[in-house]
């Protein structure tokens, strides 16, 4: 037996806070996960005596949740983030991965027109190779671009993008991103020593979020692309929930195990209100180099079906093709170049720029 997210949050509806209100009525739930018997989730307050009225809610939630069947561990933080002083000239914390300041809702990035999200349902299906060409092919058609790297688990976009060197904070308030065929980039992996993983956890990754955005100098850009972690966890969340995000992208192989996986993704940006733009089919036909012949080695067709039934947009296709990825290994996209498949991301490109989405 397993339990779903919203038996979840209807026993948290049931569960009073001091001051009215449940915690799931007063919004205080953050980067809810459940996998498995396993539920985890954050209890975000303003200040630290909010923690401490909390304490009495927090041990009644863990025990009603503990006590459904299905259930075998729950994982409640409580976070209480420092409150900032503004306007007094005092530089904000640059050290990466400290816990968030409040924030009522979904914010606007300043100076940034359009936020669009790159997911995927399952990991290597070509994401962040998509998301660097994408944003090289949007460059090149004349778009003012950004690109945050926030694929915690594996940052590639600094080696994709062939930048390199810790971004500077001339100020001591803003980082500079840096420049990459024509695209500002920032990546969490350019402000952890290389090989290190980031272990954060919920709210750690919200401040650090909360950082990328907003304490790295974007303006002015048309489009600020996002490559998310595979999957549907904390960053995906939080980016929902705290950004006023305009579309989600999402890139799938057309294979089954894949196509699973993205559907789980669609449906979690429809259940947070962010638009889906549409999906992506990568690495369906490969053309044999020696012979032309095409052929199919994950199948074909299958993404453009999954979107017709999930009722999403289908965007467009990238073949397998061998010189994607060496590009991506030596730091210059290919659609920084010329051939088929640089016209294949600029044929993507024209599209989101045409139905005004980028
Ligand atoms: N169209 C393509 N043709 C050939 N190789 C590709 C193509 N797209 C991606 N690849 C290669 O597939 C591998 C996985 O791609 P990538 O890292 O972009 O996937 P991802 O979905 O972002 O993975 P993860 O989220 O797990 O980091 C890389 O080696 C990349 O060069």
């Amino acid at each position: 037996m397993t339990i779903s997210r919203d038996e979840v949050m209807a026993v948290l509806d049931q569960i009073a806070v001091e001051g009215g209100g449940t915690l799931a009525s007063r919004d205080l739930v953050r980067a809810l996960s459940v996998e498995g018997g396993a539920v985890r989730f954050v209890i975000e307050v303003p200040d630290a005596a909010a923690a401490t009225a909390m304490q009495p809610a927090e041990a009644e939630a863990r025990a009603r949740l503990e006590a459904l069947a299905g259930v075998s561990q729950v994982s409640i933080v409580t976070t209480a983030p420092t409150v900032r002083e503004s306007g007094r000239g005092a530089a904000p914390d640059l050290k990466i991965g400290r816990h968030p300041t409040p924030q009522t809702g979904p914010e606007p990035v300043p100076g940034v027109g359009r936020i669009l999200v790159v997911g995927s349902g399952k990991g290597g299906v070509g994401k962040s190779t998509l998301t660097a060409n994408l944003a090289v092919a949007l460059a090149r058609q004349g778009r003012r671009v950004g690109l945050l790297d926030a694929d915690i688990y594996g940052p590639s976009q600094p080696r994709m993008m062939g930048v390199s060197g810790r971004p500077e904070a001339p100020d001591g308030k803003t980082m500079q991103p840096l420049v990459g065929h024509g695209v500002k980039v920032m990546s969490l992996g350019l402000l952890v020593p290389d090989g290190q993983a980031i272990v954060w956890r919920g709210p750690m990754l919200m401040g650090a979020m909360q950082q990328m955005l907003g304490q790295v100098a974007w303006a002015p850009l048309d489009v600020l692309l996002i490559d998310l972690p595979p999957g549907t966890g904390d960053v995906q969340l939080t980016l929902c929930q705290k950004t006023r995000l305009d579309g989600a992208i999402i890139v799938s192989t057309p294979q089954d195990v894949a196509l699973i996986d993205a559907r789980r993704a669609v449906d979690m940006f429809r259940r947070l209100g962010t638009p889906i733009l549409g999906l992506v089919e990568n690495m369906a036909s490969y053309c044999c180099p020696n012979c032309n012949h095409v052929t199919h080695p994950f199948g074909h067709g299958g993404v453009r079906d999954e979107a017709a039934r999930m009722g999403s947009p289908f965007l467009g296709e990238i073949p397998l093709d061998l010189d994607v990825r060496m590009s991506g290994d030596r730091g210059v996209p290919v659609a920084a170049g010329e051939g088929p498949i640089a016209d294949a991301y600029a044929h993507l490109a024209r599209g989101l720029i045409t139905s005004g989405a980028a």
